[in-house]
């Protein structure tokens, strides 16, 4: 099977999937729309990408991307402990307090602000398309003194110096990744997982009447099924306007489940099964 995920080599989506898919191909891609348009096009049979950060909340690219351009589905989620350290090429092992840029994805820099605004206050803080792409930056240009965050799986790929371990601000800190496929299916991955769970996106009737949303969540609330989550992102077609994305802590094929889906389109609501899928703990990095 040809795995297509974040990449380059070494990102902490890498990690995740090399932690499930044992002896696949794995294909690493530059960003989180080339990962999701390759298997739309079906230059891959699976596309891992991150979705949510317990720091730093939902990776809006991949939402988004989700909703407006692609018609993939989640096949199973993979929930990884994330821990963020400072690496700078060898050269500069012993000037890393003066580096000039620090380097890696936006949600990594921005599960590390506390740290950056103490320790370097002023330095110039370069958001690039994953952690891995700005340790290999940082490999491959050793005439800069700059750094970047990432895992140590990165440092050992391109070869940096970790200078300091667990920068990110809280210590909880994990990544949730899918695992997306065209098909809407449930995979089962060789590791332990939860019982199963689903992901909707929900758009509301377009007559704006009060009290759309609450009758949504009535329609969870009174058949006892339980959120785990749900979030608002804009629909793009004005201010205001939003779709919803809710996740239901049960299988989409149960009665009930079933039962409140029919009842959102019975309001007017559009309802798209974004998958149902279980929930796959991974190890923290050696
Ligand atoms: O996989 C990577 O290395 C990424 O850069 C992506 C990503 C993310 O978007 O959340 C993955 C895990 C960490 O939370 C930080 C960055």
């Amino acid at each position: 099977m040809r795995i297509g995920y974040l990449g380059p080599e070494a990102s902490f989506t890498h990690y995740a999937v090399k932690s499930v898919f044992i002896n696949e191909e794995y294909i690493a891609f530059p960003t989180i729309p080339d990962c999701l348009e390759a298997l739309a096009e079906k230059k891959v049979d699976r596309a891992v990408v991150p979705l949510e950060n317990a720091l730093e909340g939902s990776v809006p690219i991949t939402v988004d991307y989700l909703f407006h351009d692609v018609d993939l589905h989640i096949t199973a989620e993979l929930i990884s402990p994330i821990e963020q350290h400072l690496m700078v090429h060898p050269d500069h092992e012993h000037e890393w307090q003066d580096v000039s840029r620090i380097m890696s994805h936006s949600h990594a820099l921005a599960q590390c602000h506390k740290y950056l605004y103490y320790r370097f206050r002023g330095v110039t803080l370069e958001p690039s398309t994953s952690t891995s792409a700005a340790a290999q930056y940082v490999s491959a240009h050793p005439e800069e003194n700059i750094a970047a965050i990432g895992n140590a799986l990165a440092a050992d790929t391109y070869g940096l110096t970790v200078v300091e371990e667990n920068i990110h601000d809280f210590h909880f800190n994990h990544t949730r990744f899918v695992v997306l496929t065209s098909e809407l299916e449930t995979e089962l991955l060789p590791f332990e997982h939860d019982a199963e769970k689903t992901t909707l996106m929900v758009t509301l009737p377009s007559d704006d009447r009060p009290g759309a949303l609450h009758q949504v969540l009535s329609a969870f609330s009174w058949r006892q099924l339980s959120l785990s989550k749900i979030e608002s992102r804009p629909l793009k077609t004005g201010l205001g306007n939003y779709f919803f994305i809710i996740d239901v802590e049960r299988p989409v094929d149960g009665i009930l489940m079933q039962g409140a889906i029919e009842e959102l389109e019975a309001l007017g609501c559009t309802v798209k099964v974004l998958g149902s899928y279980k929930k796959h703990m991974l190890l923290p990095q050696k």
